[in-house]
This record gives structure tokens, C-alpha cells and sequence, in this order.
């Protein structure tokens, strides 16, 4: 077995390092990458990856999905943000590619699962959410078979990283002395009102007690540089509680530095004999 042609939507800072583990994976690696990017960054992309990857001729970039659809990927990543989910995903998957969602959190609009949901369907290809920046997901999804009493997550962030978000609104950032909780509530809202820091909140719904039953605190914590996640699970099968210190990417300071290689391992897997 081996990994064909992958898309990437998007070309930020999952996406720059996703490009680069994909290419350094030695055997595992793609024979072909291909990028969608908006119209505008057609070219600084071209360059940019001109001079990173110079002797990848594989890499292709694009602003059109049919173009990338038209080269029949076997597996496409979103690297970009809720938008590019409502905008793709639906198109992406009724052409019957399977697709590896970063964004998770674009799924707490209704109208969008929807479409996503039944173009998957029609066409037989898998929307697949990795388990992102936070780990347990495969503990908690299959816990839920068992029955689940509750799930809560925590995320927990350096206040500059809540920068542009409505936490700005809510707290001083830039003058929290000690931790501040902004928000509490649905994994629905959390994702929804924070559309960059919080699709992990929509991944534990989506693993667990759904988007509407699931509790989210955020908080800015101005005694950390990690961006910290925690699930508290009970269930008919375990209870558990699991903590993850990330190291922030160095591309994006919103973003876990592990979400990346949770992404790679999805998209991986899809070439491996053996699936772990
Ligand atoms: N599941 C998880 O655990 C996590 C998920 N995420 C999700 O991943 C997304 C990407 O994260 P990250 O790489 O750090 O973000 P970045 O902002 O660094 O990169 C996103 C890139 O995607 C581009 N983009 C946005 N919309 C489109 C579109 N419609 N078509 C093509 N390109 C597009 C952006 O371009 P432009 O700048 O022009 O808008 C930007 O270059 C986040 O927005 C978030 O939704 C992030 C962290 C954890
Ligand atoms: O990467 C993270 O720390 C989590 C994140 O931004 C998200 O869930 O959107």
C-alpha cells in the first residue's frame, strides 16, 4: 500500500507543517501534494514553496476545487477555518474524496453538518475529525457505547492567545494578573463563538455527549505559555480525566503544536498496511 496524491486546503501554519512532515515521511510519504489556496496568495504560494521544496515537483496549487477534484486526490486535509468547511467540504466529499477536517468546529452549525452528512452519503466517502490538539478521543468515543453520565473540557490559553476573539470584550488581556474563566457553556457555542481556539470543544462533542450536552470552560491564564486541555469523562465503562500541555505552533500561537501531527497521522494512515 502506499499514499497517492494529497490535497491540502489552505496553506497556513497546520497546513506549512503538514506539508512538511507529508514530504519527509520517507516510504509513507504522498507521490503528489497538491494546495488549494485563495486566488489572491496563488503566487506568494508558488514562491514560498518554490523555495522550500525545490526539488518537489509534486506540489500543485490552485484556487479551484475542481481542479484538485479533477485530479482525483485519495484523501484531502482542511487546514483553513470554518469557512473553507461551509464553502468545500460539501463539494470535496459529493465528488467522493475522503476528507480530514481540521476545522471541526464548522460542524456545530446545523446546516452545515447537514450537508456534509448527506454529500458523504451520496457519494460513500468519510468525513474523518482527528482528535486535534487534544488526545483521548478514541477513550471517549468508545466509551460512549457504553453510556456516558457526562464529558466537560477545559481549554486553557495564554491570554494572547485569546487575542481577536470575544474574549477581548469580556476580560482585560492584556491586564489578567491571574486565570479568568470567559466563558462556560455548550461545546456548540464555544466552537461557534470561538471559531479559531476552540473546534477541540466540538471534537470531544462530537466523540461524546453531542454539541448541545457537553460543558466548555475557556480561560486565559496569564501563568502559562502552553495552551493546556483537559476532559473530565463519566461513563457506564470509566471514568477518566486527561490533561494535555501543547506546546503552541510556532506558526500560530491560537494553535496547538500537536495538532498537526494528529492531522499527519490521519492523512498517513490512509496509506498504511498496518492503522494505529
Ligand atoms: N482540531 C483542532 O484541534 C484544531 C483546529 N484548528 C483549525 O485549523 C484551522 C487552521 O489553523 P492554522 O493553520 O493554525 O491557521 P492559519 O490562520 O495559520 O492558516 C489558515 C490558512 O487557511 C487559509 N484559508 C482560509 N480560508 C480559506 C479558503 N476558503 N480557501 C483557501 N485557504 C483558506 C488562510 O488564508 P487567509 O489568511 O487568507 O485567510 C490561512 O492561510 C483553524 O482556523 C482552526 O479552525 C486549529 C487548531 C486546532
Ligand atoms: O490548537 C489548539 O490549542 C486548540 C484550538 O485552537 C482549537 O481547538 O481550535
Amino acid at each position: 500500500m502506499s499514499l497517492g496524491h494529497v490535497a491540502i486546503i489552505g496553506y497556513g501554519a497546520i497546513a506549512q507543517d503538514l506539508v512538511g512532515i507529508l514530504s519527509g515521511a520517507g516510504e509513507g510519504a504522498p507521490t503528489c501534494i497538491s494546495l488549494l489556496v485563495r486566488q489572491e496568495r496563488v503566487s506568494q504560494t508558488h514562491e514560498a514553496v518554490r523555495s522550500l521544496y525545490a526539488s518537489a515537483s509534486v506540489l500543485q496549487i490552485t484556487s479551484d476545487v475542481d481542479d484538485i477534484l479533477g485530479a482525483a486526490p485519495d484523501v484531502v486535509a482542511e487546514c483553513a477555518g470554518h469557512e473553507a468547511v461551509g464553502k468545500l467540504a460539501p463539494a470535496v466529499l459529493a465528488g467522493g474524496v475522503d476528507l480530514v477536517v481540521s476545522s471541526v468546529g464548522a460542524l456545530a452549525d446545523e446546516a452545515v453538518m447537514f450537508e456534509i452528512q448527506s454529500a458523504a452519503r451520496g457519494s460513500g466517502a468519510q468525513c474523518l475529525v482527528p482528535a486535534g490538539a487534544i488526545g483521548g478521543i478514541d477513550a471517549l468515543a468508545a466509551a460512549r457505547l457504553s453510556g456516558l453520565q457526562s464529558v466537560s473540557y477545559t481549554g486553557r490559553k495564554p491570554p494572547s492567545a485569546w487575542a481577536g476573539t470575544p474574549a477581548e470584550t469580556l476580560i482585560d488581556l492584556s491586564a489578567l494578573t491571574e486565570e479568568s474563566v470567559f466563558f462556560a457553556g455548550s461545546a456548540r457555542d464555544a466552537a461557534q463563538s470561538y471559531p479559531k481556539n476552540a473546534n477541540v470543544a466540538a471534537t470531544v462533542a462530537l466523540a461524546g455527549t453531542g454539541m448541545d450536552e457537553t460543558q466548555v470552560r475557556l480561560i486565559a491564564d496569564p501563568s502559562i505559555n502552553e495552551n493546556v486541555h483537559e476532559i473530565t469523562v463519566a461513563s457506564d465503562a470509566s471514568d477518566f480525566s486527561m490533561r494535555f500541555v501543547a506546546k503552541p505552533s510556532k506558526r500560530n500561537p491560537k494553535t496547538s503544536r500537536s495538532t498537526v501531527y494528529s492531522i499527519a497521522r490521519a492523512v498517513l494512515n490512509r496509506g498504511a498496511a498496518l492503522v494505529i
